[in-house]
């Protein structure tokens, strides 16, 4: 056979190159531990559905974020995450930054679980497992943040969800694991309360594309939901590569608790001193920290992660994300 035939024999096995029927399923042992029922079923459907299911348990943070990065896509369509936003969001670390990764699914063994809930994605095996086997792969360009100034040398974080400093990012960090798997999400509430407690009045700087705000707290999100299926800007949506910079103007103990509970009730959007604006550049610093001496920290996708000031913009590169279909 002459060279031709064997380049055209090589170009139609490329054009007919079906992705194999294999899930990488990363598992964070200690995420979850009241729903393994739901993993060990979603695995068999998938099995079932034909497809092989290799599983790997990470030992320590940083293990989904190497798994993601040397994920062979020619052995793996799917890289499936049993865990919660956290183990996600490492995944989408090394993913974003890889032209040729894996589409990326979701398992929600969390405790917000705000990406399932973006995704609109059912907490029951059935639609699970669909979602693995023949989800909508939706392209997604994750945010990203780095320390300092936008100079280049700082290694940035990607978020497929949410950066945030402020209120929300002190009760992040002052929450342990042990503590979140202890109560759940009652830790957020407990440690809301002594957050609430200890409250100054620090200002915060939020430059959006060069215009300048003030705020008592902000968020800057890809994604409409918050701390699970609470509604904090209507109008974003995971496809669009946009920042909707969530800027709380209110500064106050009372005025805290009353954004708190209008996150609850559903109203954030419609309160008085809340306001959504959008961009591609923002950049957060602190104004005035009102005598607190301590250090700012910035939560990415739920865990404490940076520390202000901080730069955000959108990764170069996209993740597939699966949805159900
Ligand atoms: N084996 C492990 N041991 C300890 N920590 C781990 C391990 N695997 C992952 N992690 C880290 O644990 C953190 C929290 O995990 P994860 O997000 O999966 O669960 P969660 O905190 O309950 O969920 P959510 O983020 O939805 O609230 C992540 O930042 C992740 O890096």
């Amino acid at each position: 056979m002459g060279a031709v035939s064997w380049l055209l024999i090589g170009c139609d096995a490329l054009m007919t190159f079906t992705p194999p029927k294999a899930v990488l399923l990363i598992r964070n042992p200690i995420a979850g531990r009241r729903r393994r029922g739901l993993l060990e079923a979603v695995v068999r459907r998938v099995r079932a559905a034909g497809w092989r299911v290799d599983l790997v348990d990470t030992e320590g943070a940083g293990d989904a974020r190497r798994l993601a990065e040397s994920c062979d896509a020619s052995r793996y369509a799917v890289i499936a995450v049993a865990g919660g936003d956290g183990t996600i969001n490492e995944v989408v670390n090394g993913l974003a930054h890889r032209a040729d990764g894996p589409a990326l699914a979701i398992v929600p063994l969390g405790t917000a679980n705000v990406l399932a809930h973006e995704l609109g994605l059912e907490f029951k095996a059935a639609a699970i497992a669909q979602t693995i086997v023949s989800g909508h792969a939706l392209l997604v360009r994750p945010g990203e943040a780095s320390c300092g100034p936008v100079d280049g040398t700082a290694t940035p974080r990607c978020f497929s969800l949410m950066a945030g400093a402020g209120f929300d990012a002190k009760v992040v960090a002052g929450v342990s694991a042990p503590l979140k798997r202890r109560l759940g999400r009652a830790a957020y509430v407990w440690r809301s309360l002594i957050e609430a407690r200890r409250y100054r009045p620090v200002r915060y700087a939020v430059e959006v594309d060069g215009k300048r705000y003030e705020a008592a707290s902000v968020i800057v999100t890809r994604s409409r939901h918050y701390a699970g299926p609470y509604v904090v800007a209507p109008d974003a949506t995971l496809g669009e590569p946009l920042l909707h910079v969530c800027l709380f103007e209110r500064w106050g103990r009372l005025q805290t608790l009353r954004f708190g509970l209008a996150l609850l009730l559903g109203r954030l959007p419609r309160t008085g001193g809340y306001r959504v604006v959008t961009g591609n550049k923002v950049t957060i610093s602190v104004l005035s920290d009102a005598g607190e001496h301590r250090r700012q920290p910035v939560q990415i996708d739920g865990d404490d992660a940076l520390t202000l000031p901080v730069s955000i913009g959108l990764a170069p590169g996209a993740v597939r994300l699966l949805q159900p279909a």
